[in-house]
């Protein structure tokens, strides 16, 4: 199929940074691997790191110029080639940046590459700064995730991922089973998601079997389900995924990742995902249109989320775009307010989404049956609840009580 193919081999450049060929993590490597940022700052510098933990980012590790004596010597790495590279790098780095930037977004896709290393006496000392330390919790986590998806794709690179395409089952019907359910039950569509941890709300359950806890969703009436597979702040995993998929249950799967590459679509794909969440704070439009082209030719669904009425209006200015979220909580300070939903679809915009027949998902921070009536009232035809349900000891009663009604079939 020859759009196939196109889009495959764009799939493979989607950014200039991969169409110049070359990655971080391939050129540039020269502190040991398991260096953190922290272990390599003096004392002195050590506040302000909460976020930091025990990652290592590859755009800092390509500081590796030496400073001795006033004087500036290439490191090893530094044949001409190289540097060449390296200057590249920074330039689209720096382009991508600035776009972003236009587009209100202030999510930095990578840490840009503050001050080298500094050498006192025997000493070196990595010094913190404006470039290398993430303003907030989602960018830190789009700045783990960039190093986790380089060496995800390295173990599983897309030549092995489009021939498990193949063999994956088809993606069902995530819209239409919102639609269906809206329907049926005469209440918003319920999402409901799969989530052992957040960094905002800690551990919410501690026995938490997935598959037990989907199945428990799909008998209280859940039109679909959203699984957690980012493992480093929500404890989630695409294991979850698999095994949910595996497990007979056929409520619609969303992956709820932090999408920076269209290689992880490819991936939720091949591990049962029918739908993809796609955050405009983090992906500006022509990211979105991309990646929600890729989705339309695996007919899964994009699942685009905003916070703000400058997001939304991005979203809504991209054709083809059928589903998107609002969240109640900014990801950036954790702020959680469920009258930004109804914010976001008063006057033109909540116009503009029934003549386009968009379905709007209220997410986040619904507990109550007032709450589904108010973000029902406000215009959504489905929502997405996680922490209400999944701390339940029985989630399918967790779902009854949430909606006021039994809304099983
Ligand atoms: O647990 P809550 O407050 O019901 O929220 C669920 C869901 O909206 C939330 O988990 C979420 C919405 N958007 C996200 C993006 C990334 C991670 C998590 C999310």
């Amino acid at each position: 199929m020859e759009s196939l193919n196109l889009i495959s081999l764009r799939a493979t450049s989607p950014t200039p940074r991969a169409a110049a060929g070359f990655s971080f993590q391939q050129s540039l490597n020269p502190i040991p691997k398991n260096s953190s940022i922290s272990s390599l700052m003096p004392q002195a510098h050590k506040k302000n790191q909460s976020f930091l933990g025990q990652i290592s980012f590859p755009a800092i590790k390509s500081q590796q110029f030496e400073v001795k004596d006033g004087s500036s010597t290439a490191s090893e790495t530094s044949v001409p080639e190289v540097d060449a590279l390296k200057i590249k790098e920074w330039e689209v780095g720096m382009y991508q940046n600035e776009v972003a930037a236009s587009q209100g977004i202030k999510i930095r896709r990578r840490p840009s590459s503050g001050p080298p290393q500094h050498y006192v006496g025997p000493f070196e000392f990595r010094l913190q700064n404006e470039g290398n330390t993430p303003r907030n919790i989602l960018e830190e986590i789009v700045w783990n995730k960039d190093v986790e998806v380089t060496q995800m794709k390295e173990k599983k690179p897309y030549a092995v991922l489009k021939k498990l395409l193949d063999k994956a089952p088809p993606a069902r019907d995530f819209i239409g089973a919102l639609k269906a359910a809206n329907a049926r039950t005469g209440f918003p569509g319920l999402i409901a998601e799969v989530k052992k941890a957040s960094p905002s709300r800690g551990v919410l359950r501690e026995n938490f079997d997935p598959v037990q806890i989907a199945k428990a969703y799909e008998k209280g009436g859940a039109a679909c389900l959203s699984v957690l597979t980012d493992a480093k702040y929500f404890q989630g995993g695409f294991e979850n995924l698999e095994l949910i998929r595996n497990s007979g249950v056929q409520c619609p799967l969303l992956c709820k990742e932090f999408v920076i590459d269209a290689w992880q679509i490819y991936y939720a794909r091949v591990k049962g995902a029918d739908a993809i969440l796609l955050i405009a704070a983090v992906l500006p439009d022509l990211d979105l249109k991309y990646m929600t082209k890729i989705c339309k030719l695996f007919g899964m669904t994009a699942l685009v989320e905003v916070h703000d009425e400058r997001e939304f209006d991005r979203v809504l200015a991209i054709e083809g775009i059928e589903l998107i979220g609002i969240n109640n909580r900014n990801l950036e300070t954790f702020e959680l307010d469920i009258a930004n939903t109804k914010k976001l679809l008063e006057g033109e915009r909540g116009q503009k989404i029934i003549e386009k027949g968009i379905t709007v998902v209220g997410e986040s921070g619904l507990f109550t049956p007032a709450d589904i009536a108010y973000v029902q009232e406000a215009g959504v035809k489905a929502v997405l609840v996680g922490e209400s349900l999944v701390k339940q000891d029985d989630p399918t009663a967790g779902i009854a009580q949430l909606f006021g009604k039994d809304i099983s079939l």
